[in-house]
Order: structure tokens, then C-alpha cells, then sequence
């Protein structure tokens, strides 16, 4: 079986992640996404299980000390973890898989898996930031401001990946990410013969 890859993507608060990501899922069956734990409270719409695993502090500190998260971080005043167990079964069936953390996660990742590719999200400017933090309606005036506070330092990380998408217009951004996908998933004929099994369907 040829083994799946490992994608991060992560930006700052607000700069469409999650929305790009949703598109990504819809058109790409191929990919899985890694369902984070968080000690945030869900917002509006957000299910259990789905958007996230909403804990408490005290469970997510259990399953910090129980070894359950392969990275963790705090991100503007919650802590935020990825499966260690989740992620182990999905690279065994040799499923693509996608984290969308944050830098503090995918400097971790990237130190337990070298080659995991990252792809930063970046918005069309702070401005734009702000009125998409604003606009999407769902967080307090001191929350939006929090996260417009760390935007800096975020974006600040871009040069630790791989790729960077200008989130300005959301199609493009969109089938960016998508060909993304789509070119890293190509098999140099040199990897391929590394896949013995596969390989020799071919040269029996
Ligand atoms: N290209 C775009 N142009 C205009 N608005 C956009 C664009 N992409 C996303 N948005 C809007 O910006 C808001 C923030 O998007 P989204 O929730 O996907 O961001 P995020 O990076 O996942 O943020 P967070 O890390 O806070 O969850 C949403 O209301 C979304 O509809
Ligand atoms: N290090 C990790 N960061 C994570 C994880 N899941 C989400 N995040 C990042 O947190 C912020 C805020 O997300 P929000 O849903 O509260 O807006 C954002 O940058 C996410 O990417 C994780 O498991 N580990």
C-alpha cells in the first residue's frame, strides 16, 4: 500500500482555514481530517465530534498526562490538541490526512514527522483579517481582539512551510489548495518501486 501524506495547514484566526478546509473535504474523498480536542466552548453550530472534541480543562489535562496527544498547544487562551491514536490508525490504512493547527502544533509535528508538508493561509491584509473575524458573527469584541493581537506573531511563522495561499479571493484559494493536494499525492517512478507490492502488479 502506498503510504498516505501528512498535511498541516494552519493561519492566523479568521484568515478562512476551516473554510478552505471544508471545500478541500468535499471535493477531495481522499483526505481526513484529523478532529482536534479543545477546552474552547463550542460556538453556535459547532457539534461535538464533528468541529471538535469539547472537553474541560481537567479532561484535556488527563489526556495530556495519559499521552494521548501526539501535539498540543495553548492558542489564544485554550489548549488545543491532535489524536496520537487517531493519527497512528489513519496513516496505517494509508489515508491523506490533514491537521489544521496552529504554528506552535506544526512545529511539533514537523519535529515527530519530518516530512509532513505545511501550507500556511494567509489573508489579503490585516484589514481584510479583522472584517472576517468581525463579520463571521461569532466571537466577542475582546476574543476578536486577542486573536487581531497575535496575528502578527503568527504570521511571523510563514517561512516554517512549505507553501503559502493568499486566501484574497476564496475560489482561487480554493482550487489552490486542491492542486495542492492533487500534485504532492503524484508518485515519482522512483517512489513508486519502493512500493514492492504495487510495483510488482506491474513487473510480475
Ligand atoms: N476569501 C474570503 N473572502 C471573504 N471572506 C472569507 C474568505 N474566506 C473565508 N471568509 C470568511 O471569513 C470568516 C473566517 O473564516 P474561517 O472561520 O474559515 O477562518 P479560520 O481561519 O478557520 O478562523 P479560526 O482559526 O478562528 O477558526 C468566515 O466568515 C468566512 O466565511
Ligand atoms: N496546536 C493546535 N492548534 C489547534 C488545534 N486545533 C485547532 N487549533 C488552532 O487553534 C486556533 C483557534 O481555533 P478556533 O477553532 O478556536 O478558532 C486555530 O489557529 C486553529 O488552527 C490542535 O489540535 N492543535
Amino acid at each position: 500500500m502506498i503510504p498516505g501524506s501528512l498535511f498541516i495547514v494552519a493561519a492566523p484566526s479568521g484568515a478562512g482555514k476551516t473554510s478552505l478546509v471544508r471545500e478541500l473535504l468535499a471535493r477531495d474523498e481522499r483526505v481526513r481530517l484529523s478532529i482536534s480536542y479543545t477546552t474552547r466552548a463550542a460556538r453556535p453550530g459547532e457539534v461535538d465530534g464533528r468541529d471538535y472534541h469539547f472537553v474541560s480543562k481537567e479532561k484535556f489535562i488527563a489526556l495530556l498526562e495519559a499521552g494521548e496527544f501526539l501535539e498540543s498547544a495553548e492558542v489564544y487562551g485554550n489548549y488545543y490538541g491532535t489524536s496520537e491514536r487517531w493519527i497512528r490508525e489513519a496513516m496505517a490504512a494509508g489515508d491523506d490526512i490533514l491537521l489544521e493547527i496552529d504554528w506552535q502544533g506544526a512545529a511539533q509535528v514537523r519535529r515527530l514527522f519530518a516530512e509532513a508538508i505545511g501550507v500556511f493561509i494567509m489573508p489579503p491584509s490585516l484589514q481584510a483579517l479583522q472584517q472576517r473575524l468581525t463579520g463571521r458573527g461569532q466571537d466577542s469584541t475582546e476574543i476578536i481582539a486577542r486573536r487581531m493581537a497575535a496575528a502578527r506573531e503568527d504570521i511571523s511563522h510563514v517561512s516554517e512551510f512549505d507553501y503559502v495561499i493568499i486566501n484574497d479571493d476564496f475560489a482561487e484559494a480554493v482550487a489552490d489548495l486542491c492542486a495542492l493536494f492533487r500534485t504532492r499525492r503524484l508518485q515519482t517512478s522512483r517512489q513508486l518501486a519502493r512500493y514492492a507490492s504495487l510495483f510488482h502488479q506491474f513487473n510480475p
